[in-house]
């Protein structure tokens, strides 16, 4: 049977002292005066579960690492101990990347005292914060939202080219270049600023209201009441309370309802919902997908470890009948999913066990006279009207020449949304991305807009190089469009390597690490001719949010090239 739990209500200020009384206690109590620190450089950023289960085949069963960074630290109580791990560790292989591992001495005071401090700060801050609940969630959420769009839009276009400012400088700050070197890189020796064309950035067309996709959480307002909505503050800061989306800009009126819907439902329920904190209580969190097309996708996510298998039952026919009701309040359910996810992590995983409820699991969006299916974990753009800005300025910088039999590569290809599109002007299309339910998406998308000069590849783009490299068509495009956290140095030097390929359309919502790989010059780790940017342009997706894309055109240096720019110096 369920236990109820009854709850207390925690302001911020003493949701953060909860935090740091919890956090301070791993600190571990010793007499010796130093925490001996080992820290290991060159791991991946997120993939928190691998290193957690890669450090733990070594013996370690704590380090701090945050999901940013590229090292962690392990700390140990004596020196001997610390170093034994960096002989461990010291030049392992872990994600195709070679460990480094550094060691410091810490003074346990001094440690203890910057860590309260910080907390303390962090206290202060939320005492001093005058702002009402709504206006701290909308500056997290939609940070820009206090200034005007055009603005927002100048400060994208600002960002994008100090991005690629940075890239030319970094171009030429390289060690060791030799005139060759220097030649294959002369476009970033060029003074004056950037040598290419950055064209004005290009709005979304609609600036509130524009996600389709949004992802809630069920908890508690700092009232204490059962609240669907987004998590105000940190859960690592011990913040744990969920506001409503009523004020957020970039939410739909439709997500907006169902999330108010959902609310009225797990306020009306038997079961509590779920405390982060304490790890227990039912209603976790729901995904909604509300596309442009009027189909509607929501998956509700719940612990089941609490339930009897008769109260599961129940609840999903409740569920069920009550989204099907909903007509009243305007929302039209096509699909409706179950998540059972009795873990510890938060958020909607692709672990959890997925049941769909009502319709056949999946929705439909429109993208340039193209229909796409899509199921709930695969990878779809959140604007739709200004991602067909972005497909259409991805396939005019492609610039396929019809007399040509072309191949177009579709790397990191989602749902197939890019390819399909484009199919039509190309010999074929070969897509390849690692989600393997998207790839069954994006072959059920050919098929549904009667595309046969397809090809798709479910796997990791560089564990499939021999597709790239392999493509002998009279021309080869690629168009690469890899996530948030970038792409494998791998999948670059593969497309360097593949001398058929003479350009590449890179979409970046982080340019950072993939540019250079691109546009350094020849090395024995990256071989082939580098390409150049010729051109580039922002794209804004997500208004409101710092977050841009930036479209950037690459041309391979041609040999030709290179010798003229050595000749002229
Ligand atoms: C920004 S999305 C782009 C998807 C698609 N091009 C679109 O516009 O809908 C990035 C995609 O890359 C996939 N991905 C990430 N790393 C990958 C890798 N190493 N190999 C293949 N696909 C990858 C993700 O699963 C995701 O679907």
């Amino acid at each position: 049977m369920l236990r109820l739990r009854s709850f207390s209500v925690a302001s911020p200020v003493a949701q953060l002292l909860r935090a740091m009384s919890t956090t301070s206690a791993t600190v571990s109590e010793s007499s010796s005066t130093y925490i001996h620190r080992v820290k290991v450089l060159n791991l991946p950023t997120h993939e928190n579960s691998a290193i957690k289960k890669f450090l733990s085949s070594y013996g370690v069963e704590r380090f701090k690492k945050a999901p940013k960074w590229r090292y962690a630290f392990i700390n140990f109580e004596t020196e001997e101990g610390a170093r034994e791990m960096m002989k461990k560790l010291e030049g392992v292989d872990f994600k195709k990347k070679t460990l480094v591992t550094e060691y410091s001495a810490v003074n346990k005071e001094q440690f203890r005292e910057r860590f309260q401090n910080k907390q303390k700060e962090k206290i202060e801050e939320a005492e001093n914060d005058t702002r009402t609940h709504a206006e701290r969630l909308a500056d997290q959420v939609t940070p820009l939202h206090r200034i005007p769009y055009h603005e927002q839009l100048t400060k994208k276009h600002k960002t994008g080219i100090a991005h690629l400012n940075k890239f030319k400088r970094r171009m030429t700050q390289l060690q060791d270049l030799n005139d060759a070197s220097k030649a294959q890189i002369a476009w970033a020796f060029e003074k004056n600023g950037l040598p290419f064309e950055v064209l004005d950035p290009i709005a979304s067309p609609e600036i509130n209201g524009y996600r389709t996709k949004c992802e809630f959480t069920i908890g508690r307002s700092p009232e204490g009441d059962p609240t669907v909505g987004f998590l105000l503050g940190l859960y690592r800061h011990g913040i744990t309370s969920v506001l409503s989306p009523d004020d957020c800009l970039h939410v739909p009126d439709i997500s907006k309802r169902i999330a108010n819907a959902m609310q009225d439902y797990v306020r009306e329920s038997e079961y509590p919902v779920y405390d982060r904190v304490d790890k227990a209580g039912v209603w976790r969190s729901m995904m909604v997908k509300a596309q442009k097309t009027g189909d509607v996708l929501i998956l509700v996510q719940l612990k089941a470890s609490d339930l009897t298998e008769e109260q599961l039952v129940k609840e999903k026919a409740k569920l069920i009948e009550y989204w099907k009701n909903q007509n009243k309040n305007k929302i039209n359910v096509t699909t409706l999913l179950l998540q059972i996810w009795d873990g510890d992590s938060n958020g909607i995983t692709e672990k959890g066990h997925t049941e769909t409820l009502i319709g056949d699991g999946y929705v439909y969006e429109e993208i340039l006279g193209c229909r796409f299916r899509l199921s709930s974990s695969a990878f779809f753009q959140v604007n739709t009207p200004a991602t067909e800005l972005l497909y259409t300025k991805c396939a005019e910088w492609c610039n396929i020449d019809k007399n040509r039999k072309t191949t177009l590569l579709d790397l990191c290809c989602g749902t197939g949304t890019i390819g399909i599109t484009m199919a039509g002007t190309v010999d074929r299309v070969i897509g390849i991305e690692m989600i393997s339910d998207a790839i069954v998406d994006a072959k059920a998308n050919a098929e549904m807009n009667n595309i046969g000069n397809v090809q798709y590849h479910a796997s990791k783009v560089e564990e499939r190089i021999d597709v790239v490299t392999n493509e002998k068509n009279e021309e080869v495009v690629a168009v690469l469009d890899p996530p948030r956290n970038g792409v494998h140095s791998t999948v670059i030097r593969a497309v360097r390597e593949s001398p058929q390929i003479r350009k590449v359309i890179f979409i970046s919502c982080d340019a950072n690490q993939a540019m250079q790989n691109f546009i350094r010059p020849t090395s024995n780790r990256f071989k082939g001719m580098p390409f150049r940017p010729s051109r580039a342009v922002s794209i804004d997706l997500f208004p409101h949010t710092e977050h841009c894309e930036l479209l950037i055109e690459f041309v391979r240096i041609e040999e030709e090239e290179e010798k003229e720019v050595t000749q002229q110096e």
